[in-house]
């Protein structure tokens, strides 16, 4: 159902000089939704991001934003924020000047900006911490300083530029966790682009996989996850292996690619490789025509019937976990 306040592509498409970059892409980021922009370098998620926050010229198409077409307004004027990979805070400025910036500019009196900034800083759990410079500040300080100051605007919408990838594996997975609540709370719509399909996962009520410059699949993590439409979006996200059967080509979960007794339904394949994963053992396999498959065995099935590389095997999977992806 749509909402008042949705962003909506319209045939979209970016080109720098000859090369296109973003090609006619349409698409509806629903109101309050978190949503992860994801695909290999180069598909175009930069381009398009940038587009809606009005860092980039669209070359074709629309942007609206709650039935307004935003494409040629200034980016102050959009009702989007962005937050910066590199969150781009002015090393001079102390954490509450840096967030209360863009109030300044817009002739917003001291007091009041200050009140706000105070609050931004208090939602980020950063308040304590107001008067440092940027450089007095850890990653994950700096980050919560840079979403501040982007939601200072009272944005409808947050763009969100690989914003977990300069810090470390720890504080990602906190950030992340962080930046969710956070979305909930606000009740806004965040569009985040990551090359993580596990943060994508974690994070995004919507997914939204680009590739070669058009949107391959959207959708929520769990239907792109289970059911991929194509062979790319199946690679992509990981966890499946792509069987060639009577011709068409299939998608199966890895975890759902077991090793069968030996005359059972599926197929004949080889042990090359064996990793222990804690919960489940990830079993590499050669099968017909070159096919390199991994079956995902839980621990103790594995270790209660254990395989060696060279070993012949049989792996099967139930009819209902084969997906037949799109030619
Ligand atoms: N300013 C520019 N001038 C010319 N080509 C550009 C420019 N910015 C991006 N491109 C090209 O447009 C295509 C899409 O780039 P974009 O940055 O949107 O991809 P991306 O998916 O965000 O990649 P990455 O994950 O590496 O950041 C790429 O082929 C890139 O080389």
């Amino acid at each position: 159902m749509r909402s008042p306040l949705d962003l909506e592509l319209v045939s979209v498409t970016k080109r720098y000089g000859d090369a296109v970059a973003v090609d006619a892409v349409s698409h509806l980021f629903p109101a309050g939704t978190y949503v992860c922009l994801l695909g290999p370098s180069g598909c175009g998620k930069s381009s398009t991001l940038r587009m809606i926050a009005g860092h980039e010229r669209v070359t074709d198409g629309a942007i609206l934003l709650a039935g307004r077409d935003i494409s040629h307004l200034p980016p102050a004027r959009r009702g989007t924020a962005m937050m910066f990979q590199s969150y781009a805070l002015f090393p001079h400025m102390t954490v509450l000047d840096n967030v209360a910036f863009s109030l300044k500019m817009k002739g917003v009196d001291r007091a009041t900006r200050q009140r706000k900034a105070e609050e931004l800083l208090d939602l980020v759990g950063m308040a304590h911490l107001a008067q440092r410079l940027p450089a007095q500040l850890s990653g994950g300080q700096q980050q919560r300083a840079a979403l501040a100051r982007a939601l200072i605007t009272d944005p409808q919408v947050l763009l969100l530029d690989e914003p977990l990838s300069a810090l470390d594996p720890f504080l990602r997975t906190r950030m992340r966790t962080e930046l969710k609540k956070l979305q909930r709370e606000l009740g806004i719509t965040f569009i985040h682009v990551t090359h993580g399909q596990d943060e994508a996962m974690a994070l995004a009520d919507q997914v939204v996989i680009m590739n070669n410059a058009v949107i391959e699949q959207a959708g929520s993590a769990r239907d792109v996850f289970n059911a991929p439409k194509t062979e790319f979006v199946a690679r992509f996200m990981g966890g499946h292996n792509v069987i060639a059967l009577g011709g068409r080509r299939h998608a199966v979960r890895s975890d759902r690619t077991r090793i069968v007794p030996s005359g059972g339904a599926g197929l004949d394949a080889t042990v090359t490789s064996f990793e222990f994963l804690g919960t489940h053992v990830a079993v590499g396999l050669i099968g017909p025509g070159d096919t390199e498959l991994t079956a995902m065995v839980p621990d103790e099935a594995f270790f209660a019937a254990p395989v060696e590389p060279g070993h012949t095997v049989r792996v099967g999977w139930h009819e209902t976990d084969l997906h037949l992806l799109e030619a």
